[in-house]
C-alpha cells in the first residue's frame, strides 16, 4: 500500500512554469518533467537551476509530475488546474499510486563519492572513502544547493584543491551546502564567512562544517565584511552581474575571484560587466559550464 499519488499532467505548448507554479500552490511535494526534446537548458529554467529562460519553441510535449500525499489531494489539484484559464492546453495523464520503495535506500544509491581530483573526494557518509583520498568531505544531499555532483560546484572545488595555501580570509558568497567553504578550510583556508540569502543554507553549511571538523563564519550576506584574498560565488550569470560592484569590492590586493554558474555563452557578458574593475577570464569549463576567475592588481 502506497503512502503518495502522483498526479501526471501532458502539456502541449503550455506555459510549463505557471504549470509548476500552480502545482506548488496546491501543496505538490515535488514536480518533475520529462520532455524527450528538452535540452537541459530548459529543464533549468523550469528548477530555478543555473541556466538561461526556457525556449519556448523546444516545449512541444512535456509531462510534470507532482507527489501528493493522498489520492483526494491529488485529485483535488487536477480539478483546479484543468479550472485555470491557461490550462486549455493541459490534460491529465493520470493520478496514481506510487508504489513503496526503500526511499532512503533509493536516494543513497543516487549519490556516490565525487571526485574533484585524484587526492580529493566528497563521500556520502555511507561509503567508505576511496584508499586514494587524502582529503576527504562528507556531505550527505540535504536542503541546500551543493553535493559536489553539479558540475560548478566540481569546477569551484577544483580552483581551490589545485591552489590550496592558508588563505588567510576567504568570502563563500553564495554558500548552499557550504561545501566551498568547507572545501576551502580542508585545503588549509582560515576564517572563512560563508554567506546566503537562504536561511536553509545558513543552517546546513553550519551542520556540515561541523560534520568535517571545520569552523565557519555562516550568516546572511551582510556578514561579509571588508577585504578577502579568496572570493567564490557560484550563483547564476544574472545575479553574478547584478553583484559585480559588491563582490569586486571584497577582493584584496592581489586577491582572487572566483565565479561559476556561468553557461559558456555567458562569458563575454560578465567579462564585460566585471571590466571596470576586475578582468575576467575562462579558466575552467565543464559540461557547457564555465569556471571565470580574476586577480586584483
Ligand atoms: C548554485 S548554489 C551554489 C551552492 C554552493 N556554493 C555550490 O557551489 O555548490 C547558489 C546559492 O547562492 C544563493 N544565492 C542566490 N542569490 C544570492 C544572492 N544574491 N546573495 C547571496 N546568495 C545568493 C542561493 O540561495 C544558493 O544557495
Amino acid at each position: 500500500m502506497s503512502n503518495l499519488f502522483e498526479l501526471a499532467l501532458i502539456c502541449r505548448e503550455a506555459d510549463v512554469e505557471i504549470v509548476s507554479d500552480a502545482l506548488m500552490e496546491v501543496d505538490a511535494l515535488a514536480v518533475s518533467v520529462e520532455d524527450a526534446d528538452a535540452d537541459t537548458d530548459a529543464e533549468h529554467a523550469l528548477f530555478g537551476e543555473p541556466g538561461m529562460p526556457a525556449p519556448k519553441a523546444g516545449w512541444d510535449r512535456s509531462v510534470v509530475k507532482a507527489l501528493f500525499p493522498s489520492e483526494p489531494e491529488a485529485t483535488e489539484a487536477a480539478t483546479l488546474i484543468l479550472a485555470q484559464d491557461w490550462a486549455g492546453d493541459v490534460h491529465v495523464q493520470a493520478v496514481q499510486a506510487v508504489p513503496e520503495q526503500d526511499w532512503v535506500r533509493l536516494t543513497q544509491s543516487q549519490f556516490a563519492p565525487v571526485e574533484i581530483t585524484p587526492e580529493f573526494w566528497i563521500v556520502p557518509s555511507w561509503h567508505e572513502a576511496p584508499p586514494q583520498a587524502q582529503a576527504v568531505m562528507r556531505l550527505d544531499p540535504g536542503l541546500a544547493f551543493g553535493t559536489g555532483t553539479h558540475p560548478t560546484t566540481r569546477m569551484c572545488l577544483r580552483w581551490i584543491a589545485t591552489h590550496a595555501q592558508r588563505w588567510p580570509r576567504v568570502l563563500d558568497y553564495g554558500c548552499g551546502s557550504g561545501i566551498l567553504a568547507i572545501g576551502a578550510a580542508l585545503h588549509g583556508a582560515h576564517d572563512i564567512d560563508a554567506v546566503d540569502i537562504d536561511p536553509a543554507a545558513i543552517t546546513s553549511s553550519r551542520d556540515n562544517a561541523a560534520a568535517n571538523g571545520v569552523t565557519l563564519t555562516t550568516g546572511l550576506p551582510e556578514l561579509a565584511r571588508g577585504e578577502y584574498p579568496l572570493v567564490i560565488a557560484n550563483i547564476l550569470a544574472t545575479p553574478l552581474k547584478l553583484l559585480a560592484p559588491l563582490l569586486c569590492a571584497h577582493v584584496a590586493p592581489g586577491g582572487h575571484l572566483i565565479l561559476a554558474g556561468i553557461l559558456s555563452r555567458q562569458a563575454d557578458e560578465l567579462k564585460a560587466a566585471y571590466a571596470p574593475w576586475l578582468a575576467l577570464e575562462v579558466s575552467d569549463e565543464e559540461d557547457g559550464w564555465i569556471l571565470m576567475t580574476a586577480t586584483r592588481a
